[in-house]
């Protein structure tokens, strides 16, 4: 039985039918997640048009048009499929897998209580396994006001059919500076008000930079170390800051984390606490819970609150349930078929912002924290021929992180228009660990970004 049909329940829900178990699929909501409605897929669609208008900007002869908002939100709602979800259903239903719609709850062990759409309740045990796949909801900040406010989350920053004239982003992650930048160029006037000293504080400092550079030549008035202390709607919101002043906004987005959904998951009848992530090992296997039948995969538990990895433990995960239903042996070194190893060594991620953010594995910080004798390599990736074809005055940075004692990267930073699609590559050279010495005769195609590669390595060899 899976709970939550988002990106990961129904990656799991697959493999572990294809390893030979028949699957039900409870979910609440649009089969889908997230990811397909209010996330992933809405945001990219909002932002691919602001993405090819700047480029086109930095092309001379191209143009230097505006965006028709009235277009790229209509191409949005397409991309989220209008908030309906047969086209997922019926994708289920060609994979043999059995949706059952309504809230589940766990009810013991192997038992899921469901709370069906006409206010039925239909309780289904599991001959072998839970996997719960619940994914994540906005997390809020308890303020003063606030309820009141009708504040935007990240939901009503992906499908809302207007765009504010005055919009106030609260945040400095990812969805922050993806929505700062997309509802910019739909032509909101964004304030962006960032509790810390630094956007994307995540990623390798000089990520935060570009970003906040470039969000402030957008137009969008950037405020670090400053915190919402109250907030008051009465047609405008206003927002009172802690240094004193205020902010009036037509909307106001909280960007400010997000929460499990395990609060109404009945995780108290198996001696876990509501509210918490569900903590599993690397087989997706919640610790702490007798008789090894529940696991949890993808946002939930925490480990990387990303769509591609919930999507590969939900591959891996619903693989070792039905091999170990099968009584099939398991692969647990590192790196095995039956291990999410890369949650921990190598996890990719781009930021779809203006400059595009894009890296793998670890930040030099963390590598140093982890006790890595390393050396940090930089470029700047306007210096590479492709770079300067592909814009005028390209702007953008690379950092590959060396592990000296093996020769090996342990992390890579892109940062700068275009670099999302080079990621790929350096998230191969980190998983496979690839020697230097072999990188150095992975030639890059002449003229192409990709040449940061090489300019990479000579720096790293001079
Ligand atoms: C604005 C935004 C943009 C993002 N952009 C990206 C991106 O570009 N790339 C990327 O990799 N990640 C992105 N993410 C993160 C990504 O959305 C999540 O990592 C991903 O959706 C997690 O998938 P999931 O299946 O684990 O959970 P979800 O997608 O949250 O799905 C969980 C499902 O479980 C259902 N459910 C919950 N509780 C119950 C219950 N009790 N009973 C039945 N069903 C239940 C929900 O209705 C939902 O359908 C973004 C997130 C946000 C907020
Ligand atoms: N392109 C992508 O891959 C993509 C896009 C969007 C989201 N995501 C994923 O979704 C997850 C959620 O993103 P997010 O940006 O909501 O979370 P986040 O954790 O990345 O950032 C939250 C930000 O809010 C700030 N914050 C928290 N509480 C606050 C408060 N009370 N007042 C002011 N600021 C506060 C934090 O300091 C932080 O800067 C992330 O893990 C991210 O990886 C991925």
């Amino acid at each position: 039985m899976v709970v939550g049909a988002g990106p990961t329940g129904e990656n799991l829900a697959d493999r572990a039918h294809a390893g030979g178990l028949s699957v039900a699929i409870v979910e609440s909501e649009l089969v889908g997640g997230e990811c397909s409605y209010w996330a992933c897929m809405p945001s990219k669609a909002l932002l691919r048009p602001a993405a090819a208008l700047a480029d086109a900007r930095r092309a001379p002869g191209v143009g230097t048009g505006t965006l028709d908002a009235s277009a790229v939100l209509a191409r949005r709602d397409d991309f989220a499929s209008h908030w309906k979800d047969d086209g997922q259903v019926g994708w289920l239903e060609g994979a043999e897998l059995v949706l059952v719609r309504g809230h589940g709850r766990l009810d013991g062990a192997k038992r899921v209580a469901v709370e069906t759409p006409d206010g039925g309740r239909r309780v289904l045990t599991a001959r072998h396994a839970v996997a719960v796949c619940t994914g994540t909801g906005a997390a809020l900040p308890d303020l003063p006001g606030l309820a009141g406010a009708r504040p935007w989350t990240s939901r009503e920053a992906t499908s809302s059919s207007q765009v504010p004239p005055r919009l106030a982003v609260i945040g400095g992650g990812v969805v922050a500076c993806e929505m700062a930048t997309a509802w910019r160029a739909l032509g909101s006037e964004v304030v962006l008000l960032v509790r810390g000293s630094q956007l994307l504080p995540r990623t390798e400092p000089f990520a935060g930079e570009a970003v906040a550079e470039s969000l402030r030549a957008a137009g969008i008035d950037v405020r670090f170390d400053t915190s919402v202390t109250e907030v008051r709607r009465e047609g405008t919101v206003t927002l009172t800051l802690d240094g004193g002043g205020t902010v009036t906004a037509d909307e106001v987005l909280f960007a400010t984390g997000r929460s499990p959904a395990t609060a109404d998951l009945g995780l108290e009848t198996v001696d876990l606490a509501p509210g918490r992530p569900i903590e599993v090992d690397s087989t997706g296997l919640a610790t702490g819970v007798p008789g090894g039948w529940l696991y949890a995969a993808g946002d939930v538990n925490g480990r990387a609150l990303l769509t591609h990895q919930g999507k590969y433990q939900g591959r891996i995960f619903g693989e070792v349930i039905a091999d170990r239903a099968a009584g099939r042996p398991l692969d647990t070194a590192d790196w095995g078929r039956s291990v999410a190893t890369a949650d921990e060594r190598a996890v990719p991620q781009v930021v779809f912002t203006d400059p595009e953010v894009a890296a793998v594995g670890l930040t030099l910080d963390e590598a140093t924290r982890k006790g890595y004798r390393v050396r940090a390599v930089d470029y700047d990736i306007g210096d590479v021929a492709g770079a300067s074809l592909h814009a005028d005055n390209y702007q953008g940075h690379a950092r590959a992180v060396v592990d000296l004692d093996r020769e090996t990267l342990l992390g890579v930073t892109f940062v700068g228009a275009g670099v999302s699609e080079l990621l790929h590559s350096a998230t191969i050279a980190v998983t496979a660990e690839v020697p230097i010495a072999r990188l150095w005769h992975a030639v890059p195609a002449y003229p192409t970004i990709s040449e940061i590669w090489l300019r990479l390595l000579e720096t790293y060899r001079a």
